[in-house]
């Protein structure tokens, strides 16, 4: 390093040295520095106007008063200065400065600089200020080769020069300038700001592969974004006023963080799509172009880029996150909520009547199947066949629909094929429970539907879409849920196929909502209450008929009294049911699936399990006094027989009697245990039993069942059954569970509710459906037979 002279500080002789220019090493450096800043920065300007005013030229005098950052030469018995400011003193010829070689830092801003060359002698130099001057050539002076930083802002250079030269270049400000092209900064590999506003440039290129961090191209004449796709490390850009229409170009800056497109020509949110996958964009403005008068820009916007925190300078909050997700993409809970609401208010608008699907007690909800599943599964199918093979339990609820009708359909049958202006008009009218757009077209389940089978008597089954049973489960309806999934694509997929009926488009949407059911089903714990695979539809009706009848309880009826009496050890009764059904519902600890034997073994729904464990609760529960055993044996008769129909069916009574007292009356099984709540097994089965439909078959008028031997078995239950249903098995084993949600439409009603019977025929006493406590002594009750105190069944004569 040149050791610096008095060359370079000429004016800086002992006894005339101005103070604060040091000229030879200063007595000490803090005695130096003192000096230094004992004139002031308004002295030293109004010094140096006066002299510049007169021509202009910048003198040793003038550098000596304004240099700073003193240093060391290499020897260490000299100093020099490292940084010269000269701003705003109307300087034209800084010559002089050819003598400062030591200079790293030299500003000259707001003066009338025409010539840079002197810093050509400066090799040191890393940053050089020289904006708002009159320079007109770019890069006028042999390239210093540390040069870092250079400021050419506000000048008059109209042409960009190759500056490979400059190699170590990283930030580059040429704004206010007359350039109309880019170009010359290929080899500048270390720029990584670059500043070219307010020029003339119409198109954005030579800009390839440089390893810019921050562009300002704002207030030139860009019509498009091009020439921006290679700039991988941009994370600043700023492209304001200008002509810009669209915002692609910009796709593939994924680590662009913030993109001002202000007063520009922009009109469609749409564009916003181009910037969608930029997950690291915080921040867009997009002030003052058309888009802004759109309704809802701002919703759109923040929707289409939910990523942003900040949107035309203003926060976007978490707020308007959601409500523009639930507006413009609305999750499937949402949409049902809105669709419950819809019809609900619609309904209250109408007259209000007792319907026949309005039972006595909120306890005791209409019993309703669904059937649920992807299109083109086969369960509108299977939900005729049911309802023609178990015509005394169930008929088909016929949904309306504004598609038109498939050959072999008929109106009325499959569906009730509607306008769409009927469809709309039917909605207004209150008349539907929930509906659904499913593929363009409108589906709804009517009131009016469900009350024709309710009138015979009669369980509803309907079948429909997921989105349509998320509603139905906000309504006061509490259906059983039936997933029917393909679980072979291939299959599923040549069924679609081989219909006829399905577009390209159509079938493609069925494939890609077979995952949704299933991650419905893997999320959503006990949403379903079974779920079958429906590859093979013979296969799946004979699963499903035996599930609906499990649930109806008539099973063992049909099937002889071998399963009734088996003994839980015997290998040949248990799981073959099970293991039909799809490993359904995971359970809470997170298995999903039972090996066919242990699902003997854990099953619940498994009647021989269930005897098993009666037997061994009876054995196990505190011995019953003389009374006990009297009453239980008097309730238990009495459920027999109302069951077997030989006295007036038990829900017959419920129905009549029930209509017209309150429901808690009903819901209380047994003084004996409401008084008893407190501590026994009986008391807690009995509580269990307050759950619905426990008492709904018990009105006022008929004796109650026994709950304390029932409670054995629920107790039990409760205690050995796992949360959630175990693969192959039915709600029955949560039916139990004492922590039922009471939400209507909660979906955990312990069995399904009963059917009101009374207004078939009284001969008849129509489906009935099981109460929790008959879940225990079902078979014999069924059978009119007992259960002895070793749980053997006894079937009456
Ligand atoms: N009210 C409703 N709410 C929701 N979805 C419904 C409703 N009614 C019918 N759907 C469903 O709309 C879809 C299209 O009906 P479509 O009659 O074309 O069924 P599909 O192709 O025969 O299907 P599947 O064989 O599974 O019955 C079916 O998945 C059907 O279950």
């Amino acid at each position: 390093m040149k050791e610096a002279t008095k060359e370079e500080f000429p004016s800086a002789s002992p006894g005339c040295r101005p103070p604060g220019c040091p000229r030879d090493a200063p007595r000490g450096g803090d005695d130096a520095e003192m000096e230094i800043k004992q004139i002031t920065l308004h002295e030293r300007s109004q010094e140096a106007k006066q002299h510049s005013k007169k021509n202009g030229v910048l003198t040793a005098d003038m550098v000596c008063r304004h240099v700073s950052s003193q240093g060391r030469v290499g020897t260490g018995l000299q100093y020099l200065y490292h940084h010269l400011c000269l701003p705003s003193q109307d300087l034209r010829d800084i010559s002089v400065l050819c003598n400062y070689v030591h200079l790293q830092k030299l500003q000259l801003p707001h003066n009338k600089i025409k010539d840079l060359s002197c810093v050509s002698h400066m090799p040191q130099l890393a940053i050089l200020d020289a904006s708002h001057n009159e320079i007109s050539s770019f890069f006028g002076f042999q390239p210093p080769k540390n040069l870092k930083e250079v400021n050419f802002s506000h000048n008059h250079i109209t042409k960009m020069k190759d500056l490979s030269a400059f190699s170590s270049l990283s930030n580059l400000d040429l704004g206010h300038n007359r350039f109309s092209a880019i170009g010359g900064l290929e080899q500048c590999c270390k720029l990584t700001n670059l500043n070219l506003e307010h020029n003339k440039i119409s198109r954005i290129s030579g800009l390839d592969s440089l390893p810019l961090t921050h562009l300002c191209l704002r207030g030139n004449q860009l019509e498009r974004i091009e020439g921006l796709d290679k700039l991988k490390s941009l994370q600043v850009l700023d492209l304001s006023l200008n002509r810009i229409i669209a915002l692609s170009g910009l796709q593939s800056l994924h680590l662009l963080g913030s993109i001002n497109v202000e007063k520009n020509l922009i009109s469609e949110i749409q564009e916003c799509k181009h910037i969608h996958d930029l997950f690291l964009l915080r921040d867009l403005n997009l002030l003052g172009n058309p888009v802004q008068e759109q309704p809802d820009y701002r919703s759109a916007g923040v929707f289409l880029l939910q990523h942003l925190t900040t949107l035309d300078k203003e926060k976007v909050t978490a707020e308007e996150k959601v409500s523009a997700v639930n507006k413009y993409d609305p999750p499937l809970d949402v949409v049902a909520a809105r669709d419950h609401m819809t019809h609900l208010v619609y309904h209250l608008m109408q007259p209000q009547e007792l319907y026949d699907s309005t039972m006595p007690s909120a306890d005791t909800p209409y019993p309703m199947l669904v059937l649920t599943g992807p299109q083109g599964c086969g369960k509108r199918n299977l939900a005729h066949r049911l309802c023609e093979e178990l015509s005394e339990y169930f008929a088909y609820g016929t949904c309306h629909t504004t598609r038109g009708p498939c050959s072999g359909e008929e109106d009325g049958i499959d569906y009730h094929f509607v306008s769409e202006d009927n469809f709309q008009n039917m909605i207004h009218m209150g008349k539907f429970i929930q509906t659904t757009q499913n593929g363009g077209r409108s589906y709804g389940l009517s009131r009016d539907a469900v009350e024709e089978v309710a009138k015979e008597g009669l369980a509803c089954c309907v079948h429909m879409e997921l989105e349509g049973v998320l509603s139905l489960k906000n309504s006061h309806f509490e259906p059983r849920y039936i997933l029917l999934i393909p679980t072979q694509v291939e299959k599923y997929l040549d069924n679609l196929k081989s219909r006829g009926l399905d577009t390209t488009t159509q079938i493609e949407l069925a494939m890609s909502r077979v995952e949704l059911y299933a991650s419905t089903h893997r999320q959503r714990l006990g949403f379903f209450d079974n779920v079958i695979p429906c590859d093979d539809w013979e296969e799946a009706y004979q699963t499903l008929k035996q599930i609906v009848k499990e649930y109806l309880l008539v099973e063992e009826k049909e099937e002889g009294e071998s399963q009734h009496s088996a003994s839980p050890d015997d290998p040949s009764t248990g799981p073959q049911l099970e293991e039909k059904h799809l490993s359904p519902t995971p359970s809470r600890s997170g298995s999903r699936s039972l090996t066919p034997h242990s699902a003997k073994a854990l099953d619940p729904s498994d009647l021989s399990y269930r005897h098993y464990f009666n037997k061994i609760q009876f054995e196990l529960g505190p011995q019953k006094s003389a009374a006990e055993l009297a009453s239980i044996g008097r309730r238990e008769r009495l459920v027999r027989e109302a069951i077997v129909g030989k006295s007036p069916g038990i829900y017959s009574q419920l129905f009549k009697s029930s209509a017209q007292t309150a429901p808690s009356p009903v819901l209380n099984p047994d003084p004996h245990f409401s008084e008893d709540n407190s501590s026994s097994n009986e008391s807690r089965a009995s509580s269990a039993l307050n759950v619905p439909g426990s008492a709904g078959g018990f009105s006022a008028s008929v004796q109650p069942l026994d709950m304390s031997v029932l409670g054995h078995t629920l107790e039990t239950l409760k205690g050995e059954t796992p949360e959630a249903p175990q693969p192959g098995t039915d709600l029955l084993a949560v039916a139990v569970s004492p922590s039922s949600d009471r939400r209507p439409g909660s979906n955990v009603k312990p069995i399904l509710p009963p059917i009101p019977s009374g207004r078939k025929t009284p001969a008849s006493p129509g489906p009935q459906w099981p109460q929790p406590s008959a879940v225990h002594p079902d078979a014999a009750v069924r059978e009119g037979g007992d259960v002895d105190r070793e749980g053997k069944l006894h079937v009456a004569q």
